[in-house]
């Protein structure tokens, strides 16, 4: 099993390039399913939870093919497609979910494991199953599978009114492609305005939906017959670019993101700047960018996470590992997941000072860590151990990075291009 080794202690400084985000590539690759056509996307991120739902997508009959050093794949979705997602592949990756709208809308049925349970929370699926059976389809959950097809005397989903009992982003992404091939009008109230919601809404405007209201909280979607192929540039991965950030400021440096959007990280960047870092987001030749400067101990922040526009829960462990470091004492409240808080023993084996009750962390910050073998249990979490791991004297192995491969580009060879100790070791 891979570990990283990283030797603390070393300022960062150089330019990072951004990769596309893993939870918008995801819903998009699903999203080719809604169509016979081809469909290209561009700037997909290398990443192992891809590489995952090409082989769910594979699996089920759509052809698939990377090109181009743009990280271009085409897919297509022409019959005969088998609607299936087999518990092997679902289980190691919750977007998997994301099958289901597209399947029902476009095949009339679909046969999609529950996921399993994981790390960070129960993560049920109550929202999706309870959405798509407003807009027609009947499931029934037989030996682990959510079992769905169209109701009795229907050939296409209906448009529905859907009201979700808390704003969850998979789902409002799954109606959302359900929607567009639904006849009559779809009304997603409390609806999900994660930039990533905005990302497959245009693609899916690209393909020939009618969508409205993308990035706010209520969607409003008229379903049409058919939609063809479209060429799509993944959006960039905004928690990626706050993971760098955090980095840059917990370490010092100086450090330019291209491709990274600013304008996607308010409030992470609104509490990088209290803490002192120094962060300008722009757009110049090359396209957008951020950059961040930080030196000497920052001051630790106090944070909430809510949905977006507020501070991302796929933020949180980044930042906790800053506040370890920082001066003075924080609280962070965790409020999307119920089990988010598993980094706080490892950082806790690096020296940190955190006390947990329920879903507030305490931490007091000190002046240093010191490295240790610490282990991975999920994929924002190794993020931040890696964080602590690039401050604290010494070395420390950060063991299980399967769970960081789920989700970041290269992480480690991205850190070293900015001068950071750290080496993949087998
Ligand atoms: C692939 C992807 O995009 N993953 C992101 C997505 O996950 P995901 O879409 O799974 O997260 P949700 O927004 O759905 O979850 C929000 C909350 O609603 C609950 N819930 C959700 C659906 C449901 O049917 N029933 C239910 O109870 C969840 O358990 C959680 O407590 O949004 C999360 C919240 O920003 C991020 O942390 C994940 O990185
Ligand atoms: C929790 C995350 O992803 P997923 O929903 O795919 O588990 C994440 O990206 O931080």
């Amino acid at each position: 099993m891979d570990k990283l080794r990283i030797t603390g202690g070393r300022a960062l400084h150089g330019e990072v390039n951004i990769s596309g985000a893993k939870n918008a590539a995801l819903p998009e690759l699903c999203a080719t399913l809604l169509t016979a056509d081809p469909v290209t996307l561009f700037n997909v991120p290398r990443l192992r939870d891809v590489a995952t739902m090409r082989l769910l997508l594979d699996n089920m009959g759509v052809r698939t093919e990377t090109h181009g050093e743009r990280g271009g794949m085409t897919l297509q979705a022409s019959d005969p497609i088998q609607p299936e997602a087999p518990y092997e592949l679902v289980k190691t990756m919750r977007a998997s979910v994301l099958v289901l709208g597209p399947l029902l809308a476009r095949f009339g049925h679909a046969r999609v494991s529950l996921p399993g349970g994981c790390a960070i929370g129960s993560r049920p699926v109550d929202q999706h199953i309870k959405g798509m059976q407003a807009m027609g389809a009947d499931i029934e959950v037989e030996h682990g599978y959510m079992v769905a097809k169209l109701g009795a005397g229907r050939s296409r989903l209906r448009g529905a009114r859907i009201t979700t009992d808390m704003v969850t982003v998979t789902g409002t992404e799954n109606f959302l492609m359900a929607a567009t091939l639904a006849e009559g009008e779809t009304v997603l109230e409390n609806a999900a305005q994660e930039p990533e919601i905005g990302d497959l809404a245009e693609m899916l405007i690209a393909m020939g939906a009618q969508i409205e209201g993308h990035g706010t909280s209520r969607i409003r979607i008229q379903g049409v017959e058919r939609l063809h192929g479209c060429d799509h540039q993944v959006v960039a991965d905004r928690i990626e670019a706050g993971t760098f950030l955090c980095a840059v400021a917990a370490t010092g440096g100086d450090v330019l993101l291209r491709h990274g959007r600013a304008d996607h990280l308010d409030a992470v960047i609104e509490k990088l700047r209290e803490a002192g870092a120094v962060i300008e987001g722009g757009r110049d030749s090359d396209g957008d960018f951020i950059r961040v400067r930080a030196s000497g101990r920052l001051k630790a922040q106090s944070f909430r996470t809510t949905e977006y526009p507020g501070f991302p829960t796929d933020m949180q462990a980044q930042f906790m590992a800053l506040n370890c470091i920082a001066q003075g004492t924080s609280t962070v409240t965790e409020t999307i997941f119920e089990n988010r808080f598993m980094h706080v023993n490892e950082l806790v084996r690096l020296g940190a000072h955190i006390q947990t009750d329920g879903k507030v962390a305490v931490i007091e910050g000190i002046d240093r860590l010191s490295g240790a073998t610490v282990m991975a249990t999920d994929l924002r979490a190794s993020a931040s151990l890696v964080i602590a791991g690039l401050v604290a004297e010494g070395e420390t192995i950060v063991d299980r990075i399967y769970h960081l491969d789920r989700g970041y580009d290269q992480m480690e060879a991205k850190l070293r291009g900015i001068g950071a100790d750290i080496e993949r070791i087998k």
